[in-house]
Parts: C-alpha cells; structure tokens; sequence
C-alpha cells in the first residue's frame, strides 16, 4: 500500500459562529480522510486567536503568529470579531495580518445558487446562474494608510485620513489572475469593477493596466463598470456575469451582496490565495462571526464547508472537493436548511446531512 498523503493545516476558528462552523467543517474533513483507506490525512493543530486571545494577552494572534503558519500546507479559517474588542482591531489583527503577512493577494470569491433554496432573485436563468467574484486582497482601499489625531486640534475638529494604494503591480497580478481563471470557464468574459469616475488616481490606474493586460487575451471578452451600476447589475442582469474582478472593498461588497442574491451570506466560500504557493493560502467562508446568532447552534456552516471544498481542491484532492460540492447541493436539494434559509435544521444537523450524502455521491462521482 502506498504511503499515506499527509497535510497539515493551521486551524484558526476564531470568534463568534467560526468557531461553530470550523468545527463541522473539520469534521467533514475526517470523515473524507477516514473512508480514504490511509491515501491521505490531515494534521490540524489549533490556534486559539481571536477576541478572547486579544482580551487575555493584548494581541489577536502570538507575536510571531504570522511565522507560525507558514509551515502548514493550508490554514482554515473560521471568522474574527466580537463585540468588547473593536472591530478594527480584531479585523486588523488577524484575518488582514494574515493576509497581507502571506501575500494572499487573491480572494475568491465564488457566486453558486444552490438548488433547493427560496429564491430570491427573480431571473429567469436563476437555476444556471454562477459567477466568481476575485477581490484584491493585499492593498487597496485596506491599505491601512492614513491617521488620526493631527497634532494641533482639538476636540470637535478631529480629522482622518484613510488612502487607497494601487500600485500597477498589484493590480496587474490580479487582473491577469481573473484573465487567466477566465480562459477555464465556459464563457470567457472577465468584468472589470471600479469607480475612476469619482477616483481619480488609484482607480484610474487600475482601468489603464485592465485595457493593457486584456490585450494580451484576445480570446476573452471584456466589460468595464462603475461599482454603484454594477451593484444594480447584479440583480437585474445577473447572466451577464462570469469573472468579475474588482478591488478589496468593492469585491468585498459585491460579494455580500452576491451570496444574499443567491440566498444567503451563510452559504458563500472564499479562498484566500498566495498564487505562487510561496506561503500557504487560507480557506474561510464569506461571512463574519454574526454575534448576533453565536452561540445557539443554528449558523449555516455551507459557507465554512465549502471553503473546505475550496481547499481540498487547492491542496489536489479534487475528486473529493468535486465529491462535498455535490454532497452540499443534495442536502439543499432535499430542504435541508438553517434558519437563514427558511429552515429549521441545526448547525450540526446539516453537516451530518452532507456526511451522509458524501458517502452516497461515493460512487458517482
Ligand atoms: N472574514 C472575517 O472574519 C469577517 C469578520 N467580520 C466581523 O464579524 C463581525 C460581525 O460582522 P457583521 O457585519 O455582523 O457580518 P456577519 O457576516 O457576521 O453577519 C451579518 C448577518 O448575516 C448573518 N449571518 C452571517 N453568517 C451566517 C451564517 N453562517 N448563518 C446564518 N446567518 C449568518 C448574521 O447573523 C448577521 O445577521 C464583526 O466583528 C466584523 O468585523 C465580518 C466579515 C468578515
Ligand atoms: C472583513 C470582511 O468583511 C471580509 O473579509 O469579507
Ligand atoms: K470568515
Ligand atoms: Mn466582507
């Protein structure tokens, strides 16, 4: 028998419902490394980073957190926030230090309408529609550059500033990401998304190397729009949609908006990727810590195991990432839904739907 195929995985749960949905997640991980037969297994070991961390030892993440993963094969992210630390803080330190820390300058963000869920988008196509949303992940509107706290104010004439940084690197490794990702798909069209009307500079400089770099793909169609009419674009011409590219806030929007479109922000993946493989890439769903339902056992944890699909297909399992994504869409197919959903299935109820639809897609796949 051959060697077994191991992986190691840095889990991070963190705050709020990550930790609910990290734990399912991971269990659907074993069960597909168990019914492997010894062909590959999984090493995770946990960090407990997040609020409760930053609230006992003054830091989201150990000093040398960032260090720390690069020896894993993947990480496994759940959410970070919650309330008693503030957001920028807890936002900051972790999932952005992350990120940025290990280069994960792409952020994919896949739009899938599941079977089995109350629509709420009225389209014709609804059934067929899936696009992929890639976010700049390294600078941006999250470049974190700006200040507070001008010397010489005071109270009542406080003033900020918070830059956006484009730099024509930055933008051209993602741009070309979703020309490339584009020529995988069926129709190859790849949306750039900015505001340069009211952005002079960095947006603008974003839309000249999207004219430059699409030249050198022929092959694949191109549409330019400004965020607000795209935003408008995603519910009344969703079929129009195949990649859409567009920077870290942006992306970040349109993808909430995009998994509401498609039922919910609890069913949407996300991959966070160093494309060079010079650091592990980061799985994680789309959605935040949601402290207003932490807690009580009935977040979808779709989103979370389909970031797990994500990974497995990154990490060259694909049969089985192709496996769980089938899994998923028979357990909505069957009405098996949380809350958000119209349901009334738990949180751990739904995971053991997809174990068990697992083992009965075994075969046809
Ligand atoms: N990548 C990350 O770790 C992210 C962290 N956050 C943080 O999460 C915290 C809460 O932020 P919010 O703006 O409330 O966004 P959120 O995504 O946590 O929640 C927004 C709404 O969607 C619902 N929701 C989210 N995920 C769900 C799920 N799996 N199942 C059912 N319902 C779900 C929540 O109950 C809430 O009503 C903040 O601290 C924020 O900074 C927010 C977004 C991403
Ligand atoms: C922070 C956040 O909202 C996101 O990464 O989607
Ligand atoms: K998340
Ligand atoms: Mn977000």
């Amino acid at each position: 028998m051959n060697e077994t195929k191991k992986f190691r995985l840095a889990v991070i749960p963190g705050d709020g419902i990550g930790k609910e949905v990290v734990r399912e997640g991971l269990r659907v991980l074993d069960h597909l490394a168990e019914e492997s037969n010894g062909r590959f297994a999984f090493e995770s070991d946990f960090f407990p980073w997040g609020c409760e961390y930053y609230l006992e030892n003054g830091s989201m993440m150990d000093e040398n957190g960032v260090e720390k993963l690069k020896d894993y094969d993947a990480i496994y992210f759940g959410a970070v926030g919650f309330p008693g630390v503030p957001d920028h803080i807890s936002l900051w330190g972790l999932r952005i230090a992350i990120c940025q820390g290990l280069d994960q300058w792409a952020n994919i963000r896949p739009v899938e309408f599941l079977p089995g869920i109350p629509r709420r988008l009225n389209h014709p196509d609804v059934d067929s529609l899936n696009w992929v949303l890639i976010r700049e992940n390294s600078e941006g509107e999250y470049s974190g550059v700006g200040g507070r706290n001008f010397s010489g104010r005071g109270p009542g004439k406080e003033v900020a500033v918070q830059s956006s940084l484009f730099t024509e690197h930055g933008c051209e490794r993602i741009i070309r990401y979703a020309f490339d990702l584009a020529r995988t798909r069926k129709r190859k069209k790849v949306t750039s998304v900015t505001k340069s009307n009211a952005q002079q500079y960095g947006m603008v400089l974003w839309d000249e190397v999207f004219v430059r770099v699409s030249k050198d793909y022929p092959d694949v169609e191109t549409d330019q729009w400004l965020v607000d009419a795209m935003a408008a674009q995603f519910v009344l011409h969703p079929e129009e949609l195949e990649v859409v590219v567009a920077s870290n806030l942006f992306a970040d929007i349109l993808s909430d908006l995009g998994s509401a479109l498609s039922g919910s922000l609890g069913i949407a993946a996300s991959a966070n990727l160093n494309p060079e493989g010079r650091n592990p890439s980061m799985f994680e769903s789309v959605h935040g810590s949601a402290p207003d339902i932490a807690g009580k056992g009935i977040a979808n944890p779709i989103g979370t195991i389909g970031s797990a699909s994500l990974m497995l297909d990154h990490l060259g399992l694909t049969d089985e990432s192709k496996r769980l994504d089938t899994a998923i869409e028979d357990t909505t197919r069957q009405g098996v839904l949380t809350r958000d959903l119209g349901g009334t299935y738990s949180t751990v109820q739904i995971t053991d739907a997809i174990i068990k639809n697992l083992s009965e897609v075994k075969t046809k796949v």
